[in-house]
């Protein structure tokens, strides 16, 4: 076996042309080999041998062999399929990427081109030729790349992941310079919020006001606006209906511009329900009295103080009604405590049925009541006082071992430009009360100026 000089010159090529091949082929850095299937001779040019360190010499004898015991055995299986393919004619060349040992030890990674060139007479492949090229370099490069894109998808993956864990949707909401809104990338959670999926907003996201509570379209339109003014980060509170139902949720994004115009916020979006029915409930916690359910006296002291200021700028009269269960000492020592507490529950019941929705009613003392009446002047609230006195007195207290009545005593007392402090409409009406606990109870009295002298 020699180099590039055997049966191929002479079998099918001319020996100028083949002087021409030899030229190009060395231009192009390939090795080239030539074997007969039938022999096991092979034929090898200088460059093939140095692709894998080594120059011909050094490989002597050259033979088929010199590929086998060079190549990984893995892929020698594959180049078999292959050339086995290529003679039955299912491919018109042979192709294969095989790892050559290197003289050093590494492996160089080569791509194999041949061609049967001959057959026997009876038919037999005989004379393949083809080349090897070194693709070790973009074989590297191949791989680094497909490392890069593993971690990548993975890191995609990853983030994709956390954004489906948390409770709203991560999101970046472009708008164009003609007011066209939409979302390039919103995480799955976008369905949760808004009840439409990533695609069906990629365009146009109008189809999110379908979602927002109608009373919110107009203050989240401009509160995106603003943002886009002013450059500061859009931050929303506001309510969606998903079957419906309301949900609170949060907004908060920073807007980035861009030089066609465009500008895009890259935030998240997170439901806040339980949040806000939380809030609800301690701000209701916070004014409400926990026996009666009716107002506590610092939340009645705080609208009495309201309705001060609003007179005080020339608003209407209001006037409070204070009353107080008359002998009650005595139904918490016959018939115990927890009677006592269910008279004072019923009655807050039975008298919020009385008053109108801007009255308030609140527990201002352990069994002593006040009614705040705006817009309501002294003779209509002694009349209503009236009422409720009568009402009280007619009704049946039941639940208990036995059914039982009460009465209370209400003092009534309007406002007067002469008030300096809000409670001191409570100290008139408290000294009404007074009265008319001394007149026997079970009475409603209005304040007059002789009660300042007593
Ligand atoms: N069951 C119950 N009793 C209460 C509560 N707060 C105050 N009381 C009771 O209300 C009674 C008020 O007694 P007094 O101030 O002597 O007044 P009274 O017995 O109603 O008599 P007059 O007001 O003078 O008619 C006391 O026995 C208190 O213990 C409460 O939350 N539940």
């Amino acid at each position: 076996m020699n180099d590039a000089s055997g049966p191929a010159d002479n079998a099918y090529l001319g020996q100028g042309e083949a002087a021409r091949l030899r030229t190009i082929l060395e231009g192009t850095r390939a090795g080239t080999w030539e074997w007969n299937v039938q022999t096991g001779d092979a034929l090898f040019n200088e460059r093939w041998a140095g692709i894998i360190g080594y120059t011909l010499d050094e490989l002597q004898p050259l033979s088929f062999e010199t590929w086998l015991t060079h190549t990984h055995p893995d892929d020698l299986v594959v180049s078999e399929k292959l050339l086995q393919s290529h003679f039955r004619g299912d491919t018109d060349y042979y192709e294969c990427e095989a790892r050559m040992r290197h003289k050093d030890g590494h492996w160089v990674w080569v791509r194999a081109y041949g061609r049967l060139v001959s057959r026997t007479p009876d038919g037999k492949p005989e004379w393949v030729s083809g080349t090897h090229i070194d693709i070790s370099a973009s074989k590297a490069y191949q791989e680094k790349l497909e490392a890069l894109q593993t971690e990548q998808q993975r890191t995609i993956e990853r983030l994709e992941k956390m954004a489906s864990r948390i409770p709203g949707l991560v999101y970046q909401f472009e708008m164009g310079p003609d007011g066209t809104i939409r979302f390039p990338y919103a995480s799955a959670g976008i369905e949760r919020i808004y009840n439409v999926t990533p695609d069906q907003v990629r365009e146009d996201a109008t189809r999110i006001f379908d979602a927002i509570h109608p009373d919110d379209h107009a203050p989240v339109r401009e509160a995106v606006e603003a943002s886009r003014v002013s450059g500061e980060d859009w931050i929303c509170e506001y309510r969606v209906i998903v079957d419906g139902e309301i949900r609170w949720v949060f907004g908060r994004a920073r807007p980035d511009y861009r030089k066609d115009g465009r500008t895009v916020w890259y935030g998240s979006i997170l439901d806040i329900t339980a949040q806000k029915e939380l809030e609800e409930k301690l701000r209701r916690i916070a004014v409400t009295d926990e026996l009666t359910g009716s107002a506590n006296r610092r939340q009645f002291m705080k609208l009495l103080s309201r309705e001060f200021l609003r007179y005080q700028r020339n608003g209407p009269d209001y006037a409070v009604i204070l009353f107080d269960f008359d002998w009650f000492k005595r139904v918490n020592d016959r018939f115990g405590h927890n009677a006592g507490d269910l008279v004072l529950k019923e009655t807050t019941r039975i008298l919020q049925g009385e008053l109108r929705a801007s009255d308030t009613l609140g527990r201002v003392g352990g069994e002593e009541f006040a009614i705040l009446l705006p817009d309501s002047d002294l003779d209509s609230a002694r009349q209503l006082a009236e009422r409720l006195r009568q009402t009280i007195a007619q009704h049946r207290f039941k639940g208990m071992e036995e059914t039982l009545h009460g009465t209370i005593t209400c003092g009534v007392a309007v406002s007067d430009p002469e008030d300096d402090q809000s409670n001191t409409i409570m100290l008139r009406a408290d000294k009404a009360l007074y009265r008319g606990k001394s007149a026997g109870r079970n009475r409603v009295e209005t304040f007059h100026s002789g009660d300042n002298a007593r």
